[in-house]
C-alpha cells in the first residue's frame, strides 16, 4: 500500500533522509521507531504528501503521492501538533471534515461518540491535551481512511484511552484492512499494536524486523543435566546470551522452536522451562550490536 523508494531529504546543507526505501503491505500496522530528529516526522510528511522529497519515491496504490488530491482523500495525517481550525466546535469540525474526505462515515462519527465521551458542541480548543488527541482519532476515524498516518499518536492519552485507542485501530486494521504507519521512541509503546517495526537511525532505516517472525524465532529457556551434554548441545546451538545459575544453564537461542526442543530433548534435561521472553529482550540480545539506535527506543 505504502512503497517508499530510496529517498533522500535534505533541509539546506543537513542531509536528514538517506536513501531510506521500506513498504508498508496493506492490512499491516508498521511502527517506525527512531529518537529525537532522527527524521520520523519529515518522512511521514512526505508519506502523507505533504512535503517533496530530493529524490526517490513515495507512492500509496502504486501513485506518486504528493499533493495527489485523490489519493489524499483517502488517507488521514494525524500529526504530533495537532492543528484544528480556531473557535471550532467538534460538531463544525466534524462538518469540515465530512465536506473535505470521501470517507466519512456519519454513523461511525455517532457510533464513536460513545468511546470517546466528549461534548461535540464544545470548542475543541478548551479542551484538554489528551482530550484534544481524542478529538483526533474520533474524527480520523469516522473518515474510514485506506491509511492512517500517526505521528507519536498515544502522547497525552491516558492508560485506559491508549487502550481503547489500540483496540479502535486494530478493530478497523482487521474490518476493512486500513493500513497504519506509527511513528514512536519508544518500542513498548508500540510493541502489542505493531506487527512490523523499522528503525529509523542517522537517515536511515538500520533494521526492518516482522514482529511475529521475530518473536517466533527467538526463545528463552532453562535446562540442566544430569551429565555434561550440556557442552555439546551448546555447540548445537545459536545461543545469544547464556547464563549460568547454579546446575541451571538459561539460554536465549534462535531458531526454529520445533528444533530448538527437539535439539535440547535429544539428551534428556532433568530441567527444561520454557520462559516468555519480552520483544524488548529479543532486541537487546538479537541486535545489541547496533548501540544507540536501539538502546534509545528501548529506554
Ligand atoms: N522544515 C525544516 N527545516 C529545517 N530543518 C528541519 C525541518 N524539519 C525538520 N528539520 C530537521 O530534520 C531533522 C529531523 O527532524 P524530524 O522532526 O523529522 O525528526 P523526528 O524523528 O520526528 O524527531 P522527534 O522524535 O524529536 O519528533 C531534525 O534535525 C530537524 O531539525
Amino acid at each position: 500500500m505504502i512503497k517508499v523508494r530510496k529517498i533522500h531529504k535534505s533541509f539546506e546543507k543537513n542531509k536528514i533522509l538517506n536513501d531510506v526505501s521500506f513498504t508498508v503491505d496493506r492490512g499491516s500496522i508498521y511502527g517506525l521507531l527512531g529518537s529525537n530528529g532522527a527524521g520520523k516526522t519529515t518522512l511521514m510528511r512526505m508519506i502523507a504528501g505533504i512535503i517533496q522529497a530530493d529524490n526517490g519515491q513515495v507512492l500509496v496504490r502504486e501513485e506518486d503521492v504528493f499533493e495527489n488530491i485523490p489519493i489524499k482523500k483517502r488517507m488521514v495525517f494525524v500529526p504530533d501538533a495537532l492543528y484544528y481550525l480556531p473557535q471550532y466546535t467538534v460538531r463544525q469540525m466534524a462538518n469540515y471534515y465530512r465536506d473535505l474526505y470521501d470517507g466519512w462515515d456519519e454513523e461511525r462519527y455517532e457510533e464513536l461518540k460513545g468511546s470517546f465521551h466528549l461534548d461535540e458542541n464544545k470548542k475543541i480548543s478548551q479542551f484538554s491535551k489528551g482530550m484534544q488527541r481524542q478529538v483526533a482519532f474520533w474524527l480520523s476515524l469516522s473518515i474510514k481512511p485506506d491509511v492512517l498516518i500517526l505521528d507519536e499518536p498515544f502522547d497525552g492519552l491516558d492508560a485506559v484511552m491508549r487502550k481503547k485507542v489500540r483496540s479502535l485501530i486494530i478493530q478497523d486494521v482487521a474490518d476493512r484492512e486500513m493500513t497504519v504507519l506509527i511513528s514512536s521512541h519508544n518500542l513498548r509503546e508500540v510493541e502489542d499494536i505493531c506487527d512490523h517495526v523499522g528503525i529509523l537511525h542517522d537517515g536511515q532505516i538500520l533494521l526492518e524486523r516482522d514482529l511475529d517472525e521475530l518473536k517466533a524465532d527467538v526463545h528463552k529457556v532453562q535446562v540442566a543435566f544430569k551429565d555434561d551434554s550440556e557442552e555439546i548441545l551448546e555447540s548445537d546451538l545459536t545461543i545469544l546470551h547464556r547464563e549460568k545459575r547454579g546446575s541451571v544453564l538459561l539460554m536465549i537461542v534462535k531458531g526454529e522452536e520445533q528444533k530448538v526442543i527437539a535439539e535440547i530433548q535429544k539428551y534428556s534435561p532433568i530441567v527444561f522451562d520454557r520462559l516468555q521472553l519480552t520483544l524488548e529482550e529479543i532486541f537487546i540480545y538479537e541486535m545489541g550490536g547496533v548501540g544507540y539506535a536501539i538502546d534509545n527506543i528501548l529506554v
